[in-house]
């Protein structure tokens, strides 16, 4: 194919890096099924024209920034392909800030695929986010079959769910205390930072916020979804507790008409949780309530006198998460109790330092996790535990599917034991 070369970029090949990714580039980034995750009259992502010389450079300072860092696939001295990581922090079991290397902006030209380009900017990246002390990878998955080969495997869930508004009774119907406002999208881009702070203290699998992360809540009503709608709560101390993002899209479809999707909704206690749900799910002149992204553990089927009639209409995996540097990533989480486990992992070519027999203990200390010559009490591969690493994903099931190995009868009960979480983890958003 001529003379490869992986490294990261300059400042003046900044613009170059930019024009091969799909986002920037009018082709498509990610596989059309979560189109219809989000309900309403279009498809999505919408097809988009490719980014004009001004728009590349406007991105350019968001790529040279500290935290981000891009490599690229170069073909006979041609930039052809690109990826980045971004350091961020995922909120670890024990409710712990990890440092997390966070896979984006991935594309290979069309011309150029299928070569090992990706393969060779991803070794790049996993050996640089060893090296500044990043024990953890992850990223959301354009497609399934591509990053489990990495070593990358889904660590969270999200699911879309509807529920008629007919059916949305609540066992308890007097409203909590504290009062809801609509706000407009000024004040929202401000509760979001404030709530969203609180939530990753509380939840694990939350991820750091970007600086633009809600500079793009518009009160703009020019889009061909509908205007987003904005709803905070405060509680009768006047203290902000919950926020939520929602649209009411136009359609001229009937079937389509009256649904108000809630892109968004995250509270940090209890009351303004259930008066933010109450107010959107009996909103007048709407039929159906729609939200395309949540965890699989949502409260608010408690909240119903009917739990069934909030219908799961959609899973699938969310956060993928790859074990860079095992030890360091095993004794950043917290365990549910003590331990005291010897686990194998199997050859990881991409991480050669996390193969090999682990002692993994855990004291009301804290945990330690060394080399041992011990006999394994079960074999796993690095992906297996980058599903139960944020705990997840059941240990039992992984054990069922083959995917661990004990060597003990109560080997896969010890390793649910110490790793499950719970509420489960969820990250609201990607990055
Ligand atoms: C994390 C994110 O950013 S998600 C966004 C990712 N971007 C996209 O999906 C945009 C469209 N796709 C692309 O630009 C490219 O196809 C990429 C970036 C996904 C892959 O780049 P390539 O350079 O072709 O990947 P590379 O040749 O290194 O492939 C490595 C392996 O993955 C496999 N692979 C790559 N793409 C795919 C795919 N779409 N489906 C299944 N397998 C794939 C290859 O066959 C190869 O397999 P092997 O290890 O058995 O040999």
């Amino acid at each position: 194919m001529g003379e490869i070369e992986i490294r990261p970029i300059t400042r003046a090949e900044a613009v170059d890096y930019l024009r091969v990714l799909p986002f920037a580039n009018g082709l498509p980034n990610w596989e059309p099924a979560p189109a219809v995750w989000h309900g309403g009259p279009e498809a999505w992502p919408r097809p988009r024209r490719p980014a004009d010389e001004r728009q590349l450079l406007s991105w350019v300072d968001e790529v040279m920034a500290d935290n981000y860092h891009p490599q690229a696939a170069f073909v006979d001295g041609e930039l052809v392909g690109g990826s980045a990581m971004l350091s961020l922090a995922i909120t670890a079991p024990g409710l712990r800030p990890v440092p997390l290397g966070g896979v984006t902006a991935t594309g290979v030209l069309p011309t150029h695929r299928r070569r090992g380009l990706l393969r060779g900017m991803m070794q790049a990246m996993f050996d640089e986010a060893h090296a500044r002390g990043e024990p953890l990878g992850a990223l959301s998955a354009s497609e399934g079959g591509i990053y489990g080969r990495f070593g990358f495997s889904p660590a969270t869930m999200r699911v879309r769910w509807e529920l008629d508004r007919g059916e949305a009774a609540f066992l308890d119907s007097e409203p909590p205390p504290g009062s809801l406002r609509l706000v407009d999208a000024a004040t929202a881009r401000l509760a979001w930072p404030e709530i969203h702070a609180q939530i990753r203290q509380r939840r694990v699998g939350e991820l750091t916020p970007q600086p633009d992360q809600w500079a793009g809540l518009t009160d703009d009503a020019a889009t061909a979804d509908g205007p987003m709608r904005y709803l905070v709560h405060h509680d009768p101390q006047g203290r902000l507790d919950g926020v939520a993002n929602f649209r009411l899209p136009w359609s001229r479809v009937p079937e389509h008409a009256g649904t108000l999707i809630v892109e968004g909704l995250q509270a940090v206690s209890s009351d303004a949780y259930r008066a933010m749900w109450m107010l959107l799910t009996d909103f007048d002149l709407t039929r159906k309530i729609v939200a395309p992204s949540r965890p699989t553990d949502e409260p608010l089927r408690w909240l119903l006198r009917n739990p069934r009639a909030m219908r799961i209409t959609r899973q699938s995996d969310n956060l993928w998460l790859r074990i860079l540097d095992l030890p360091n990533a095993l004794i950043a989480r917290a365990y549910d109790s003590t331990a005291d486990l010897t686990i194998a992992v199997d050859a990881d070519p991409m991480c050669p330092g996390n193969a090999g027999v682990w002692h993994l203990a855990v004291t009301p200390e804290g945990a330690t996790c060394t080399r041992t010559d011990a006999r394994p009490d079960l074999t796993l591969d690095v992906q297996t535990l980058g599903s139960l690493y944020l705990g997840g994903m059941s240990a039992a099931v992984l054990a069922a599917a083959g995917r661990i190995r004990p060597h003990r009868s109560d080997a896969v009960g010890d390793l649910a034991r110490i790793f499950h979480t719970d509420p489960e983890p969820f990250n609201s958003f990607g990055f």
